[in-house]
């Protein structure tokens, strides 16, 4: 069970202990505190000074501390009508990605015209509450109030003033808003270490490597019902191994792009084979291709590909024993245990409370000239009550499958650095991967994942996202 077990969480430096008084008397929470930036050079402490990000976007985060349904609206200020972002549900949240003044507001699920409360977005500040119970400086009316909810309502709404209390904490040891609902479990998934830039991990896989496509006939679909049958003994051969290099491993390398976000780069995750395979199962495109970046913009190759291409492809683990492989090495490369990426078996992590994959179908996108993905979160706001683990986007594993000519890079907006004030930019390269994740370490999601993909310029661009969960995918 190693991802269970695997999260050297004890000996972060960058989880501290927080101790604070909620009026339960003192309490202990293991806080993830971003380092001192001077670490992330090797460079002694107070030595380097944090650059402001010139991006200036921010997470917003609603939550409805009421006992009705509410509509959520992002105001364009233009004249025009608010744009619906969600609906809340009765003490739950929702939220987006926003920028510095944006607004919003909330009304009646009934009545869309009616304003009930409204913000503008103002940084630091994540996390805004709609809190009609509570009325500031009027202890008659907030009684009124607590004494018209339900035994029930009242255990949510008093909930949320803890989780809101414990925020402020949170706040003020971190310096980042709480976007999780207290109490949340720190990922059960192990997170690698970001300590300093260019900060190494080196992992070997045993899985098959494809350097040479098998014939199609070899290829089958897997069934979801195998379970623990999928598992590889140590001394059993690996997925149609006949077909990987003469290497009995593949080593593959975490290289550190990012400590703030934890942001990594694998060079040759896929080989080309396995790219070729990828195109082939989602755009019909011919198998051994003989392109190279470069020299592939000919018409030939317009022809062979556009018909089945859709904005996005799910690839299930199951459609073949080379996806799977892909999903074996990505296991390995997470340090989680496989069999938490697919079905299991009733005695496989029964304790998990669930029997699914904690990953989600490979996501293949395509983007051409101009087209992009503005900053954004790959996770988004659990409800606290429909479900109390908080299942949420853990780890994203970004695949590149080609090279675009011009533009295309992947963009972290606000990473965490000392030199310049610019997002830093990774460039797809073929067979590529890049891991970064959307949680931190003390169970809080990572404001500072916010990513892009930039407009492609010149050529196109496919990847494929890879999304695993923490703790279990819902
Ligand atoms: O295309 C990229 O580089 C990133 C894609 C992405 O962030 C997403 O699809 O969620
Ligand atoms: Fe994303």
């Amino acid at each position: 069970d190693c991802s269970a077990s695997d999260n050297d969480f004890t000996n972060d430096p960058a989880i501290q202990t927080m101790t604070f008084d909620m009026g339960y008397g003192p309490q202990e929470f293991r806080a993830y505190v971003e380092p001192d930036v001077s670490t992330f050079y090797n460079a002694p402490p107070g030595s380097k000074t944090r650059s402001k990000p010139k991006h200036p976007g921010w997470a917003a985060k609603f939550i409805n501390m009421s006992n009705k349904r509410v509509r959520l609206f992002w105001d364009p200020r233009n004249g025009g009508p608010g744009s619906p972002i969600t609906i809340l549900q009765p003490f739950e949240a929702g939220g987006t990605a926003s920028f510095p003044r944006h607004e919003f507001y909330v009304t009646p699920y009934e009545d869309e015209q009616e304003i009930l409360h409204r913000w503008s977005i103002s940084p630091p500040q994540a996390v805004y509450y709609y809190d009609p119970i509570t009325v500031p400086g009027d202890e008659e009316a907030t009684q009124t109030n607590l004494d018209n909810l339900s035994v029930q309502e009242f255990e949510s709404y008093r909930r949320h003033v803890d989780n809101r209390d414990f925020a402020k904490h949170y706040f003020n040891f971190t310096g980042r808003e709480y976007l999780s609902m207290y109490p949340r479990n720190k990922p059960s998934h192990k997170i690698w270490r970001a300590d300093y830039f260019g900060q190494e991990h080196w992992v070997t896989t045993r899985e098959t490597h494809f350097v040479e496509h098998p014939q199609l006939e070899e290829l089958s679909p897997i069934k979801k019902t195998e379970g623990r049958k999928r598992v590889l003994r140590d001394d059993e051969p690996r997925l149609l191994q006949q077909y990987r290099t003469q290497e009995p491993y593949l080593n593959m390398t975490l290289k550190v792009l990012s400590c703030a976000p934890r942001a990594f780069e694998i060079n040759n995750f896929l080989s080309q084979t396995e790219v070729d395979h990828i195109m082939y199962l989602t755009t019909g495109m011919e198998l051994h291709r003989s392109t190279t970046a470069g020299e592939e913009t000919g018409t030939e190759r317009d022809q062979t590909r556009n018909t089945r291409t859709s904005l996005n492809t799910w690839v299930y683990r199951e459609k073949d024993q080379i996806i799977d492989t892909i999903y074996r090495r990505a296991a390995d490369l997470l340090r989680i245990d496989e069999a938490l990426m697919r079905p299991r078996s009733k005695d496989e992590y029964p304790k998990m409370g669930s029997k699914g994959s904690i990953a989600e179908a490979l996501q293949l996108v395509h983007y051409d000239v101009g087209q992009e993905y503005t900053a954004h979160h790959d996770f988004g706001y659990s409800n606290m009550f429909s479900s109390p683990k908080q299942p949420q986007r853990f780890a994203t594993v970004l695949l590149y499958l080609n090279e675009p000519e011009e533009g295309g890079e992947t963009e972290f907006p606000r990473w965490v650095n000392a030199e310049t004030r610019e997002g830093l930019a990774v460039e797809p390269q073929i067979g590529k991967a890049v891991l970064f994740y959307s949680q931190l370490g003390d169970g809080n999601m990572d404001d500072w994942s916010h990513h892009a993909a930039l407009p492609v310029k010149k050529g196109e661009k496919w990847l494929m996202n890879l999304w695993v969960w923490d703790p279990v995918y819902q």
